[in-house]
């Protein structure tokens, strides 16, 4: 058996003791003591990665997704073609507004950030979602930084919620296409145990058949055993901040197995033409009973993780690796800043675009020349065109990386029409600038191939008016979610949280709006806040909700 060696980094065996640095005859410390200099170099660099700007606080586990039920009438993705085909990857669990040594679920309320990585043979795929099917915003990136930023610390104080509620509440009761979400999260899904929660695509996808046929998707990943929520704080054991992640890691190490069953809603161009909300619309569900939830994989955690850093520090989940051949984005204005936003921010906290190589995040098809080999049967050798940069693992050593493309370089026709944004070359290779009228010639072929129920297709894309004001049809979702799904006992939890959470807010306006907020849910739960908080309580209707804020009053 070849043995276990202290040794340098480079790899070389240290035959020195290595606690003790190396010195002269008048007690110095020489320089020359490589080893001792290598230690405390990495030991400063070892922290020397960004903190995420949100989901900083994160827990991790390994697991392996199987499909059970192919979705291949809906989608030409590799990934969901096969029963019986299996993906390793790992599932990242994460409060969002906290830092990395803050809290987690089981002190801490927040939206439970549910991200997975897949390795499949085909490419990595990520499903980035969260616990709750609905989010805050609806617009996009402008809107996210503003709401993110209101409820992380008071940038003049740096003091949380704790001390002074008040950008928190403000951020929200300007912005009540929150409601549905913020329901959501004090009701008593906001503290759940690991990993007893539900992960939600929350956006909707586009599958695209061998037909050309569009189908809008959501997917659902949802606990065997059902969600496990911090009520009373004895469902698991409450020592710190790090309380779940400790409850995570340790059942984990004494065999235990957690499971998930993944599901997708379907719909098709003329049910989502026909929706009684829009499909780009992050902030609303769609109805179970008119979508069913369809089959097609299973979840199971398969080991613990056994380094922190390199597993769940390093991990760089992203939405744009999700879209693949079969599977385009929606219109959703979120999604669409999101496929921009997280290959971002990993530059940022990398400080390099080869984030990618790093072993946890590496392609199965992307093997290492200087290190392991994967054994793993991959569709193909992936061949692009970027190349170099700092922390450059091996991917560009590849030969079909040089600086202009050959025709050892294949382009497989797209499977699907360029309508959808995909470009379909007619040939298998690399054929050098083309002649204009080709050109013309091969776009008149592809037109004739456009998807299926285009109009209708495009209706749909294109409508995206709930950016603009807010609706009736916005709150209801809301409301029936806290008057018909939660129990009596659970809404008076709710109420009690949101006193016990808003009662810090300083600003006498702010204080005033929250019970008027949550009026346009429940009537009587507004005015049992307004109680709770001792405010002056007018019940108002959304228009005039809506009117009162111009005002500030
Ligand atoms: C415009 C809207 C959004 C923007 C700009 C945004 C941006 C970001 C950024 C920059 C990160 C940190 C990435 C990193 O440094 O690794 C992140 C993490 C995350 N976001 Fe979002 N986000 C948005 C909305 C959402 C939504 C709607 C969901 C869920 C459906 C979501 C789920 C997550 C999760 C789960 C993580 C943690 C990923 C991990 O485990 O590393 N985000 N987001």
């Amino acid at each position: 058996m070849t043995e276990k060696i202290y040794s340098y980094r480079s790899g070389n065996a240290f035959t020195k003791n290595p606690l003790v640095p190396e010195y002269d005859a008048c007690g110095n410390l020489l320089i020359k003591d490589v080893h001792h200099f290598e230690q405390m170099t990495t030991f400063n660099r070892s922290t020397n990665i960004s903190e995420r700007i949100v989901h900083s606080k994160g827990s991790g586990c390994f697991v392996k997704m199987k499909i059970t039920d192919p979705l291949s009438d809906i989608t030409v993705a590799k990934p969901f073609q096969n029963a019986g085909e299996e993906y390793e990857g790992i599932l990242r669990m994460s409060t969002v507004a906290g830092e990395r040594g803050t809290g987690d679920h089981s002190t801490v309320r927040d939206p439970v950030g549910t991200s997975f990585k897949f390795k499949t043979p085909y490419g990595v795929m990520d499903w980035v979602f969260n616990n709750t099917p609905v989010f805050f915003i609806r617009t996009g990136g402008t809107q996210f930084e503003h709401f993110i930023k209101s409820q992380k610390r008071d940038h003049r104080t740096g003091l949380g919620a704790d001390y002074d509620a008040t950008q928190f509440w403000d951020y929200l009761t300007l912005n009540p296409e929150s409601i549905h979400q913020v329901t959501y999260l004090f009701g008593d899904r906001g503290k759940q145990v690991y990993p007893y929660f539900n992960a939600y695509s929350g956006h909707t996808l586009k599958f695209i058949n061998k037909d050309n046929e569009v189908t809008y998707v959501q997917i659902h990943v949802i606990q065997d055993e059902g969600v496990k929520n911090i009520v009373n704080g004895d469902e698991i054991p409450i020592f710190g901040p790090d309380s779940n992640r400790a409850h995570l890691q340790s059942t984990l190490e004494a065999g235990k197995k957690y499971s998930w069953t993944c599901y997708v809603q379907t719909m098709t161009p003329q049910q989502a033409l026909d929706f009684k909300y829009n499909v780009n619309d992050l902030t609303k569900v769609w109805s179970h009973k008119e979508y069913p939830l369809r089959k097609f994989a299973t979840i199971e955690t398969t080991a613990p993780i056994d380094n922190y850093f390199e597993q769940v520090e390093q991990v760089a989940m992203s939405p744009s690796n999700l879209i693949m051949d079969g599977i385009e984005p929606s219109n959703d204005p979120v999604l669409v800043a999101r496929l921009f936003s997280y290959d971002d921010a990993h530059r940022f906290r990398f400080n390099s675009p080869n984030y990618d190589q790093l072993p946890i995040n590496r392609p199965l098809n992307t093997e290492c020349p200087y290190g392991y080999k994967t054994n793993n049967k991959v569709d193909h050798i992936p061949a692009n065109l970027t190349r170099d940069g700092f922390m450059s693992l091996g991917a560009s050593s590849d030969k079909s990386f040089i600086s202009s493309v050959d025709n050892s370089i294949k382009f497989p026709p797209s499977a699907v029409c360029p309508i959808t944004g995909k470009s379909a070359p007619a040939h298998s290779h690399y054929v050098g600038a083309k002649y204009r009228a080709d050109v013309d010639t091969e776009q008149k072929g592809l037109k004739a191939n456009q998807v299926k129920d285009h109009e209708t297709v495009a209706k749909v894309d294109s409508n995206l008016s709930f950016m603009e004001g807010i609706n009736e049809i916005d709150i209801e979702q809301a409301t029936a979610l806290y008057e018909k799904i939660y129990t009596k006992e659970q809404q008076e939890r709710m109420a009690k949280e949101l006193i016990n959470h808003a009662s810090t807010t300083k600003s006498p306006i702010v204080r005033k709006r929250i019970p008027q907020y949550w009026g346009l849910v429940n009537k009587d739960l507004g005015a049992k806040i307004a109680e709770g908080l001792n405010v002056e309580y007018e019940y108002l209707p959304l228009k005039e909700y809506c009117e009162s804020l111009k005002t500030g009053e």
